[in-house]
């Protein structure tokens, strides 16, 4: 089908896609609290737009018809395409939908050429539409398209067909995963007796002793395969993978056809070389004699020109030159495309993308093949152990995987390159995303130093040979919250995320149930954790190993991330301020809650050997599947033995899965640290973006270097945000931190470290000397830490009430909240930052702040 603008003849998808549209496409209603909206025909709408997601896809017995499974029609036309860069803006593409992939060129002729931009698999993407103004956006996770109909038929045309192929091709991968359910899971001889219809079924014994096993033995074998089975997503994955390695192949072909193209000067299409081809083919019949008389035993014996020349010709004058004995015309071409021609760019990027691209697919299938052995081995552990009459048999899955996962090669970061296409860095999911191009600028940075990854392995098996160094040591603080966390898996993020699209993550009100009880002022603290690193830093004469613990502190600080990531953090009030000193590690640190709208936390940290201050704000985008953060503003910290001042920005943050159990938080993206002090050194660090197919290992990766004034690399250090970093530079190669080992249970206490446990503890003794605004004072946070979370809920909605009166009041008397112990200030390249006034401490001692006048916020 053909759905160039103009052509709307093809009314026949049009009706069937107008049709079906008014009967799915009802909206379902959903509040702000709803628990749950994963109905199967649910569309979540958001404003205008509407995510169309789980179509009728059943795992049991999915495209048990065959009807069910014959490829819908494709479609193909014209629609606009947006893009940030280069050229910002929407436009013209033409796409096909085949099979369920979508693919799309600059223009119907580059199809036929096979000359494709871009290519998405449509069942493994998020579909989101606005009806309004005819968009349909396409979230694969890492490959987003924003399209746009030119009209309302088309839009619907595609949305159906859409919907349709997605629903084939999922269908096909359920198919096959029952197909190797079915038949893997070998029938019992009853089940046998009766599907065959043999109702004198009495053969049992016999049958299941034919196979040498005892029927019991054999009932359990296949009861115990097939609920691993069931379980198990080995199939889903490899199926999806193999429809990756699909999708690649079919890329690859093109690619390789327009190298040829490209080699042969002429833009030859796979249609035009099979006509020469087979021309070639039919004049090799009857070979004639060349004037010396001798026939051209070999093909390779012809020059290249001569060679192009003859497939060029229509003549064909020049194919005496072949011997009958040619085994095969196009390998006899490939063969004389010498690598040494070419030499264009194009020709270099699409040698480039090939390879990338093979390194890819054989990355896929060693993948699969490593799931499908696996799987085999454990098929016949089962087996052997029941032959063995043993109850105990299967393997742990979990533990095999990880444990027979192979390091990842080099190539895998080739594939990484391949994948930063425009479309994964530029785009966005939303109109009110944000279009500072943040994300874009970090995205494009994560790509790694060239074989970093075994510079990953490498550091990764010299962190796992250091022992933990800090022992837990006792703080004579708290090493368990009161409670244990509440669950809240039932609670449905979806309406709550769509109904706050657009809005700052950080203002979204959330059910007291989704929070920890930690705010983003105490959070800011938490980065405070390793700050031993600082001493250490301010503790070294050389700047350039002082720039790496610097660096290791910035990267340190994100490693609280690996467990907490089913919680958010209560929203400060503004106003809010919380204090922590500590003693035992020498800093003391104050927080406040600045301004409301954008939210900005700022804080400020003293210790003798640094002081450490930042205001924190974020941007969020949503993504269908995930969140990314992208924090803005800059991290400082000062040295006062050097004099240095570091001066860093922080990585995007994604929440991957957002809506589902399987969430988890990724770093992406490069930090630049300047000292403004010295320009001796400065120091990059890439938090590496994991491949979407990757295995576990190639997850958290980070890499950094210490480069001088000229640019050299000094020192060099990496490993993983969650499990620590080394420095094989330094006079004595070092693991230079270590995350510290996790509190007992600390999953009952949302993950979080002993450190987190301390921040929101209230001592008797601390209580009177707080000001009131302090976060451990905010009874709905204390309600909440101590288990009473209906409770929390009622008093988070006052608390957040008396804010917006207090908001309201101001703005009738044309005021603005004026922070208390923070100022408003430039820094040296003229941003918007918040600074200490110094007041606090002061204030703290002297009067006390029970003796001041101080804001009631609750
Ligand atoms: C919807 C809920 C239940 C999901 C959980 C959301 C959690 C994981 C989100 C909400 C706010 C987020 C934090 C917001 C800001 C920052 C600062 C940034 O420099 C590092 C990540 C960090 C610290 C984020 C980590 C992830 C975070 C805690």
């Amino acid at each position: 089908m053909d759905l160039s603008g103009s052509s709307l003849n093809r009314s026949q998808s049009l009706a069937s896609g107008l049709e079906k549209t008014s009967h799915t496409w009802n909206k379902p209603a959903h509040s702000q609290s709803s628990s749950t909206l994963s109905s199967r025909h649910s569309r979540q709408i958001i404003k205008d737009w509407e995510v169309i997601d789980d179509l009728q896809v059943e795992m049991q017995g999915a495209g048990d018809d065959p009807q069910d499974r014959t490829a819908p029609g494709i479609c193909e036309g014209y629609l606009l395409k947006r893009r940030k860069w280069p050229l910002k803006g929407w436009h013209k593409r033409y796409f096909v939908l085949e099979g369920g992939i979508l693919r799309y060129s600059k223009n119907q002729q580059d199809v036929a050429k096979g000359r494709v931009q871009g290519s998405l698999d449509v069942s493994l993407a998020v579909i989101s539409i606005n009806k309004k103004s005819n968009r349909i956006d396409l979230d694969a996770e890492d490959i987003l398209y924003h399209m746009k109909a030119k009209s309302h038929e088309l839009f619907y045309i595609w949305v159906t067909k859409l919907q349709a192929h997605r629903l084939y091709k999922k269908n096909e991968a359920a198919h096959l995963h029952s197909s190797v359910l079915h038949t893997l899971s070998l029938p019992t001889a009853a089940e046998q007796a009766q599907r065959n219809g043999d109702l004198s079924a009495t053969g049992m014994a016999d049958s299941a002793g034919a196979s040498g096993v005892l029927p019991s033995a054999n009932t359990a074998v296949n009861t115990k395969v097939s609920a691993w089975l069931q379980q198990s997503h080995n199939p889903d994955i490899c199926v999806q993978e193999l429809n990756r390695c699909h999708l690649d192949l079919s890329e690859l072909n093109r690619l390789i056809q327009r190298l040829q193209a490209l080699e042969v000067g002429q833009a030859f299409t796979n249609g035009d070389l099979q006509r020469i081809i087979s021309i070639q083919n039919l004049s090799l019949e009857k070979p004639k004699k060349p004037k010396s008389g001798k026939i051209w035993g070999h093909s390779r014996t012809l020059s290249r020109v001569e060679a192009l020349g003859m497939l060029s010709s229509s003549h064909l004058s020049n194919s005496a030159h072949l011997g009958a004995s040619v085994p095969c015309i196009p390998d006899y071409v490939y063969s004389q495309l010498s690598p040494s021609t070419v030499n264009s760019p194009e020709g270099k990027k699409i040698q480039q993308d090939i390879y990338a691209m093979s390194q890819r697919v054989l990355n896929s299938l060693k993948s699969v093949h490593e799931t499908l052995s696996q799987d085999r081995q454990k098929l016949q552990a089962v087996w052997d152990a029941n032959n063995m009459h043993q109850s105990n048999t299967l393997a742990q899955p979990e533990a095999v995987s990880r444990s027979s996962q192979g390091p990842p090669s080099v190539a895998d970061s080739a594939a990484e390159y391949f994948d930063a296409s425009d479309d994964i860095l530029w785009g966005s999911s939303s109109e009110v995303s944000d279009e500072s191009g943040l994300s874009d600028g970090s995205t494009t940075n994560s790509e790694p130093e060239e074989g970093h990854t075994s510079a990953t392995r490498k550091y990764r098996a010299s962190i796992s040979r250091t022992p933990n160094s800090v022992v837990p040591k006792s703080t004579g603080r708290r090493t368990k919250l009161p409670v244990h966390c509440p669950d809240n898996s039932h609670v449905g993020l979806v309406a709550i995320l769509y109904n706050n699209i657009g809005k700052d993550l950080a203002r979204v009100s959330m059910p007291a149930v989704l929070n920890e009880p930690i705010n983003l002022l105490q959070r800011l603290c938490e980065e405070l954790e390793y700050s031993e690193l600082l001493d250490t830093a301010n503790n070294t004469s050389d700047p350039y190993q002082r720039m790496v613990y610097i660096a290791a502190f910035a990267i340190s600080g994100y490693s609280t991330a690996t467990f907490r990531n089913r919680y958010k953090p209560v929203n400060p009030i503004l106003g809010e301020t919380y204090e922590c000193i500590r003693e035992d590690r020498g800093f003391r640190l104050i927080s406040e809650q600045v301004c409301h709208h954008p939210p900005i936390s700022a804080c400020h940290a003293d210790s003798e050997n640094f002081s450490f201050w930042q205001d924190q704000r974020w941007k969020n985008k949503f993504w269908g599947k995930s969140l990314e953060i992208l924090p803005t503003g800059m991290v400082n910290v000062t040295l006062p033995r050097y004099g240095d001042h570091y001066e860093w920005n922080k990585v995007a943050t994604c929440i991957h899965n957002v809506f589902s159990q399987q969430r988890y938080l990724e770093h992406y993206g490069e930090v630049i640290i300047k000292n403004l002090k010295s320009n001796i050194c400065t120091c990059k660090i890439t938090f590496v973006k994991s491949r979407y197919w990757g295995s576990e290992t190639n997850k958290n990766e980070v890499q950094g270097v210490v480069l001088d004034q000229s640019g050299s690399a000094i020192h060099r250090f990496g490993g993983l945000w969650h499990e620590g970093i080394f420095c094989d530079t330094l006079p004595t190669p070092k693991c230079i931190w270590k995350p510290n080992q996790q509190p007992k249970d600390y999953l009952l206490y949302y993950g979080f470290s002993s450190f987190a446990m301390e921040l929101n503890e209230l001592p008797s003794d601390l209580k009177p000397l707080l000001p009131p605004t302090d976060t451990r004072l905010r009874p709905d946070q204390r309600m909440l830490e101590d288990g009473r979370v209906d409770e929390a809920d009622k008093k988070k909605d006052e608390i957040e009430e008396m804010q917006r009166e207090r908001r309201k009041e101001l703005g009738k008397r044309g005021e603005e909240h004026v922070p208390r112990f923070f100022k408003r200030s430039k820094d040296s390249s003229g941003r918007d930052v918040w600074l200490t006034n110094g007041t606090y401490w002061k204030l703290r001692e002297n009067p006390g702040f029970a003796n001041l006048e101080n804001l009631t916020l609750w």
